[in-house]
Parts: structure tokens; sequence; C-alpha cells
């Protein structure tokens, strides 16, 4: 009989950890410093809620829309299409641009673009996605900037189902690059007892 190479239920669920840094999961890497806002946090979250205009959006599901559990807005060069919605192209604020200079620096990579999602609590959340839109190119950088109430954020490996668990704390900045949108899968899971909110923004280059 052939064996068939099976994770266990134990290899399954074991969780990975990040630790400060860059770190290679094969041919995908992970950059992770947990204090990389800290001090500036507070000032941040103020200043990007009076700049930021967040919207609320809507996806299409087998024919159906469906408005997303949080609240979202796009700054870059050109529009950001996603499950059936446009979401126009526009001018950085000042604070947004210079976050994405600094992410830039940290990251080793170009940016152009930045997501915002804002977590009212822990029942808006996102589903699990790679960020593998043609627009992004073939292998891209993408770094994840959280601020407020700190978030699971879950990481599976399509083929292993290793996983990898880390909490996006305030002032954390995650970059996904390498092969990670092909080979990994991430989501942000519900956490009903979370009541507070919480604003991520990833940035990104689709100007290729
Ligand atoms: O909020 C997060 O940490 C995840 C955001 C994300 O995966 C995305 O915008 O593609
Ligand atoms: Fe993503």
């Amino acid at each position: 009989m052939p064996t068939i190479d099976m994770p266990t239920n134990a290899e399954r669920f074991q969780f990975h950890h990040l630790v400060t840094g860059w770190q290679a999961f094969g041919n995908s890497r992970f950059g992770w410093w947990p204090d990389f806002a800290i001090g500036g946090s507070e000032n941040l979250w103020q200043q990007l809620l009076a700049q930021v205009t967040l919207q609320t959006g809507t996806v299409q599901v087998f024919g159906k829309r469906h408005s997303i559990p949080r609240l979202q807005a796009w700054y870059g060069p050109k529009p950001y299409r996603y499950s059936g919605e446009t979401l126009p192209a526009q001018a950085l604020p000042p604070l947004l641009d210079s976050l994405m200079q600094q992410c830039m620096e940290r990251a080793q990579a170009r940016f152009d673009s930045v997501l915002v999602n804002y977590y009212r609590d822990g029942r808006d959340h996102m589903g699990w996605h790679s960020d593998d839109e043609p627009e992004l190119g073939a292998n891209p950088v993408i770094a994840s900037l959280s601020l407020g109430a700190a978030r699971d954020f879950d990481l599976r490996q399509r083929q292993s189902k290793q996983r990898i668990r880390v909490s996006l704390t305030d002032g954390s900045l995650l970059v996904m690059a390498g092969r990670c949108q092909h080979e990994w899968q991430h989501a942000l899971p519900k956490r009903l007892r979370i009541s507070e909110p919480r604003l991520n923004l990833t940035f990104r280059n689709l100007a290729g």
C-alpha cells in the first residue's frame, strides 16, 4: 500500500511562532518586528483616523453581494480590484506616505499602495486568502503594520498544512516575502471577546 504523507493531528494543529527579524520557511520569508512603531502608536492611531476615509465594502460570492466584515480604504496610483469590486486610485495622505517609506526601508522592498483595514471589534475579521492578485506581480512583498487591539493572525502552508500564529500587537510590523503568497494562506479569525478596534495597513507594490 502506498504511504500517504499526511500530517498527524498533532503536527497539523501545532503552531509555529515567529521570532524577531527575518526567517525563512522553505522559499517563503517572514519579517517580524513587534516594536516597529512603539512609542508613536497612540498618535498614529489618531492621525490616521483623521486622514483616512473608511468605507464599508461588498464582495460578490456565488453571484450574491455581501458586505465585508470590516471597513476599508485604498490609496495608490492604480485602482484595487478584488472579488468583483474596484476601489479607485487615490493619492496617499502625507502620513501614509511617510509610513510607507519607513516600511520600504525595513522590508527592503518598493511599495506604492496601501490597503487600510479597520476592524471595529473582534467580530470583524478576514477569511483565508493569499494576496495573489496578478497586479501584485510574481512574488510580492507585503508589509503589514498593525495598530490598536492585538489580534491573532494565522498562516497555513497549503501543502504541509504547517501553521504559524502571530499576535499582531499594537505597533508591530509583519512582512511576507519570497514565495509566501503561493505557498501560504493567511487569515485574521474572529475573536468575540475583543471589543476594541484595530487598524491594519498592508503596503503593496502595483507599479511592477
Ligand atoms: O488585517 C490583517 O492583519 C490582514 C490584512 C490582509 O491580509 C490583507 O489586507 O490582505
Ligand atoms: Fe492578505
